[in-house]
């Protein structure tokens, strides 16, 4: 279920639980389109705490640069992810059931002065724009990707241009 890429991640996608995927898999496909090589696991601070150790301290020396962090409810993967490492940590808060993600957005969001983690929107949306922003920070220092960016956002700039005009809609009403 999880996506995979075979050359060396330089992103890892985390997630605190298999049901964060729905939501998750937003970042992964953001980076397939820009073939950014990139690997998605599950690991949580409250139920694996020891593999999530492993995981951050680890995650620098495997030649990663970048990590996605997606948690809901008590979200505190994100910000123990970047107390363990020096990588830029990104956290996308989850759509909770009963709260509808505000403790997500919270938890994620409300980190002490010195251990920084850049929050996304809840949610899907969030995912993808982890993904996007995570290509950004790895593109500052590959030309090649900036290009694949810079297209993808030329298109996306394209298909709104296509949909501006509203006389027909408004003629329909
Ligand atoms: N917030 C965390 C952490 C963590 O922060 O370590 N581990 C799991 N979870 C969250 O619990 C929610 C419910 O998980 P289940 O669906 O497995 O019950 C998920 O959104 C997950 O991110």
């Amino acid at each position: 279920m999880l996506d995979e890429n075979s050359a060396q991640p330089q992103v890892g996608i985390i997630m605190g639980s298999r049901s964060d995927w729905t939501s998750m898999r937003c970042a992964s496909e953001v980076l397939n389109n820009l073939t950014v090589p990139h690997e998605c696991r599950v690991v949580s601070a409250h139920r694996t705490p020891d593999w999530m150790v492993e995981y951050a301290k680890s995650a620098q020396d495997r030649g990663l640069k970048v990590i996605i962090a997606g948690a809901g409810g008590a979200a505190h993967l994100p910000g123990m992810v970047a107390s363990l490492t020096d990588l830029p940590v990104l956290g996308v808060p989850m759509q909770s059931r009963t709260l509808n993600g505000i403790d997500s957005l919270l938890s994620i969001a409300q980190m002490p002065r010195g251990v920084p983690v850049g929050t996304l929107a809840i949610g899907e949306a969030g995912a993808a724009n982890a993904g996007l922003l995570a290509a950004r920070i790895l593109a500052t220092l590959d030309p090649e990707l900036a290009k694949r960016i810079q297209t993808l956002r030329k298109s996306m700039q394209r298909r709104v241009m296509d949909d501006v005009n509203l006389d027909e809609e408004m003629k329909k009403e």
